[in-house]
């Protein structure tokens, strides 16, 4: 790689570039009505999650766009989202060249922990970072949301409320570092499936910021998921699984997150969370299980 050609690209030195890519779950989400374009208007309180993460290396190349990802069911080719967001923002940026993406993958796969969306965003996040002209935050959330409607969220992962398709976002300060525990199913749902078969029930969205701001810790006030019931007629386990949750010692609200299927739970303390993640281990070995905790700020600013 030439110096000139870096100046015709418009990228800085650095040619290889790295983040994490976080998972984020849904502490409530509405369903407001549908769209003509077939989208929902949601609005929806997205967390993300410290330590379940993917991986996402960026490398800048004379020409060509390639994936490698080291999980079966994602898409080595032009439909992986995270591929299609390195071409998007080589397009708008009208850079030459062209970029290999590698992403480990840690965030189970079509859960509702918004996995490729994550990775999305941090190649959006990596290149605008690289730029010796960087677009501006909201040319950037409309790039992302051409990708899809949670990919805005995770230019810059951190606590906010998304509206419109969830494109819209509001970041909500002061809110704990919630231990959560995460079980998920050997079942796979696709967003589009869920939405596709969801009753609309909600008339208007219910203003919930003000009352977690001030009992950041009666969750089951504000926990709520319109997208839970499709999910469970069709898959019962995910039910068993929230009922068996809301058992354990120090729970203090169960949720399926996103369009599922795996579900949530936040417990008083991070010991309570790592009990019960040991007897979810032996109750449910056929899931997956993680112990986590959401971030209260932005952890992935820097790198
Ligand atoms: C449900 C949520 C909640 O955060 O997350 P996941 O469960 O996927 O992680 C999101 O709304 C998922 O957003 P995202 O995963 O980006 O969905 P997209 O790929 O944009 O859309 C997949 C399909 O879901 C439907 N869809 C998605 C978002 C939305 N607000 N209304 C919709 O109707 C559309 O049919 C769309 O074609
Ligand atoms: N980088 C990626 N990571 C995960 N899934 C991807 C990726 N690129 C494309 N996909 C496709 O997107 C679908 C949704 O995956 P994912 O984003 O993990 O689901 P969810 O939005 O429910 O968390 C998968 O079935 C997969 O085929």
């Amino acid at each position: 790689m030439c110096s000139e050609a870096q100046g015709l690209t418009g990228w800085n030195v650095a040619l290889k570039v790295s983040t994490a890519a976080p998972a984020k779950i849904n502490l409530w989400l509405d369903v407001l009505g549908k769209r003509p374009d077939g989208y929902h208007e949601i609005s929806t309180l997205m967390l993300p999650l410290k330590d379940v993460c993917d991986r996402v290396d960026v490398e800048l190349k004379e020409a060509g766009f390639t994936v490698r990802c080291d999980h079966p069911k994602v898409p080595a080719d032009d439909e992986n989202i995270a591929l299609k967001a390195a071409r998007a923002y080589f397009e708008v940026a009208g850079w030459t060249g062209g970029a290999y993406v590698r992403i480990a993958k840690n965030i189970p796969v079509a859960a509702g922990l918004g996995g490729g969306s994550s990775d999305a965003g941090a190649v959006l996040r990596l290149l605008n970072r690289l730029s010796t002209r960087p677009l501006p935050e909201p040319e950037l959330r409309g790039l992302a949301a051409r990708l899809g409607a949670d990919v805005p969220f995770f230019i810059t992962p951190r606590p906010a409320l998304a509206t419109g398709i969830g494109e819209k976002l509001q970041p909500v300060e002061g809110l704990p570092e919630y231990p959560v525990l995460l079980v998920k199913p050997p079942v796979s749902v696709s967003t589009a499936w869920v939405y596709g078969r969801i009753k609309l029930t909600r008339g208007t969205r219910r203003i919930r910021i003000p009352t977690l701001s001030a009992r950041p810790w009666d969750l089951t006030a504000v926990m709520e998921n319109d997208l839970e019931p499709v999910a469970l007629e069709a898959f019962p386990v995910v039910g068993h699984i929230m009922g068996w949750l809301l058992g354990r010692a120090g729970v203090r609200g169960v949720r399926m997150s996103g369009s599922g299927p795996t579900v949530f739970a936040i417990f008083r303390s991070f010991e309570d969370a790592e009990k019960a993640g040991f007897e979810a281990r032996n109750a449910w070995p056929e899931c997956w299980v993680r112990v986590s905790r959401t971030c209260a700020a932005s952890d992935f600013l820097s790198g």
